[in-house]
């Protein structure tokens, strides 16, 4: 039927029936255009089920770990593992194992050089007497020689050929001991990616290749070039060292307290120089291996919702973050008698702060949500409670009372933001798993109430 209007539009009138339709053309002609409306209509209801769909299941969560060095964000990202990969974690128990030898050998090298240095001290006669070093702990310091090989020979497999780091600066065999202690300064650090964890696997897998580690606990312990084997010889000597009354002054003399540094491990020296030692969850968490670069972890929080866990810590990388949905700024309170390792001059608190300052003025960051962990609260009061005082260190704390309550008050990290926002805090000790699986499922709920809210806002 021809219509009699000119103003048609030219789609309408190529849809036209033709005007010579037979009853059975026309018959033809719409029940094709029943079924393509059919169609049509199951594509706009799908893409509309799409689209809700889209608005229900927000987009996964990015959130940042985020703090200067030794504040705590490997140990973070192993306790989301633990609780969202616990299979990847477990994975890698085995790999831990060498960390913590190396672990065990550093602590031991701290003391030795600690005897070396009140020996060269004791022979220039102007300092104040030093205390005498026994025959008995001279005899140790021989014995315990043939650790520097160990040392060697862990922080070689450690570090794979080729990771082009100078932080992972390999020690030089033919160093004498003198030089060693220059080079051990240098902590052994890897690559974020996953590198170390092959070369590792190789190495617990022997020269013959006798079995793929990957972590499976069959590995062959009786490995004799395990480090292991040197490191047992030498536990009764390590423990004979650590205990020794001379060896604990001169600590105390030279401020090392050993039992507060990251990696320490000499209170447990049977257990983790035991051949057929395998770590357990909480000796994973204190193992100590520093981390270059950054990473990114993927977990499933829900049946929905995915989780990126990156893990950073120079100002420098934070215009690449601005996609992050939340970061979790790591502040070490316990640091505030420390300076930091790469500039001595630099009081490890203050970095924090000034850092933590960049973060909260940084335009780029105005709508990521700010978590503020200030971690390391264990040994905060273990500090505190030996004496150390922290008006010494924050001397515009004054005199109000040296105790955790008042100086974690005391407001030194808590700035304010230049945009407004919700600020979380929470007190922590990243490497006590209980209590950091109850803040980090509550950090999880905040993100995710937010994210779901971001989402309804935009529906
Ligand atoms: N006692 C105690 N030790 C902690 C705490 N948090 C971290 N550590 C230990 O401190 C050391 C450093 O922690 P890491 O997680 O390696 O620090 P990081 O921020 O990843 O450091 P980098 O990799 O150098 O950037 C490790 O040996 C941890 O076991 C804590 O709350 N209490
Ligand atoms: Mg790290």
């Amino acid at each position: 039927m021809p219509t009699k209007t000119t103003d048609v539009d030219p789609l309408t009138k190529a849809l036209e029936p033709p005007p010579d339709e037979t009853p059975v053309q026309r018959e033809e002609r719409l029940r094709a255009e029943a079924e393509a409306k059919y169609i049509s209509d199951i594509i706009d209801e799908e893409l509309e089920r799409q689209k809700t769909a889209e608005k229900k299941a927000p987009k996964s969560l990015k959130v940042l770990l985020l703090g200067q060095s030794e504040s705590g964000k490997s140990t973070t990202l192993k306790n989301f593992q633990i609780m969202y990969d616990p299979k990847a974690f477990k994975a890698e128990r085995a790999l831990w194992r060498a960390v913590i030898q190396l672990n065990v050998v550093r602590s031991v090298h701290l003391i030795l050089d600690a005897m070396t240095s009140a020996q060269i001290e004791a022979q220039s006669s102007s300092s104040e007497p030093q205390p005498e070093l026994s025959q008995e702990l001279l005899k140790l310091q021989k014995r315990l020689a043939p650790l520097l090989q160990v040392e060697q020979t862990l922080t070689r497999r450690l570090t794979p050929v080729g990771s082009g780091e100078s932080e992972a600066t390999l020690l030089n065999p033919n160093s004498s001991y003198a030089d060693r202690s220059k080079s051990l300064s240098k902590e052994v650090a890897i690559n974020s990616g996953s590198a170390w964890k092959g070369a590792f696997s190789k190495m617990l897998g022997g020269d013959d290749q006798r079995g793929i580690v990957d972590a499976d606990p069959s590995v062959n312990w009786n490995d004799p070039n395990d480090p292991c084997v040197v490191l047992s010889a030498c536990a009764q000597d390590i423990a004979l060292l650590w205990n020794d009354p001379i060896v604990r002054q001169l600590l105390r003399r030279q401020k090392l307290r050993l039992e507060e540094m990251a990696g320490f491990f000499l209170e447990s020296l049977d257990r983790v120089t035991a051949p057929d030692y395998l770590p357990t969850d909480d000796d994973v968490l204190r193992a100590r291996l520093k981390t270059l670069g950054v990473s990114e972890h993927r977990f499933k929080i829900s049946s929905k919702l995915e989780r990126y866990a990156v893990a950073s810590y120079t100002p420098a990388w934070v215009p690449y973050f601005d996609d992050m949905d939340a970061i979790i700024f790591l502040a070490p309170i316990s640091a505030f008698d420390q300076a930091l390792a790469e500039d001595t001059e630099v009081n490890r608190l203050e970095d924090s702060v000034n850092l933590w300052k960049y973060i909260v003025s940084n335009k780029l960051l105005k709508d990521t949500s700010l978590i503020l962990f200030l971690n390391k609260t264990d040994i905060m009061k273990d500090k505190l409670s030996s004496g150390i005082k922290f008006s010494d260190f924050v001397v515009s704390y004054g005199t109000r009372p040296n105790d955790f309550e008042n100086t974690s008050q005391s407001g030194v990290l808590k700035e304010k933001s230049i945009v407004p926002r919700t600020f979380y805090c929470h007190f922590t000790a990243v490497t006590d798993i209980q209590s950091t699986k109850s803040i980090l499922t509550n950090v999880s709920e905040v993100l995710m109430r937010r994210n779901l809210a971001d989402a309804a806002l935009l529906s």
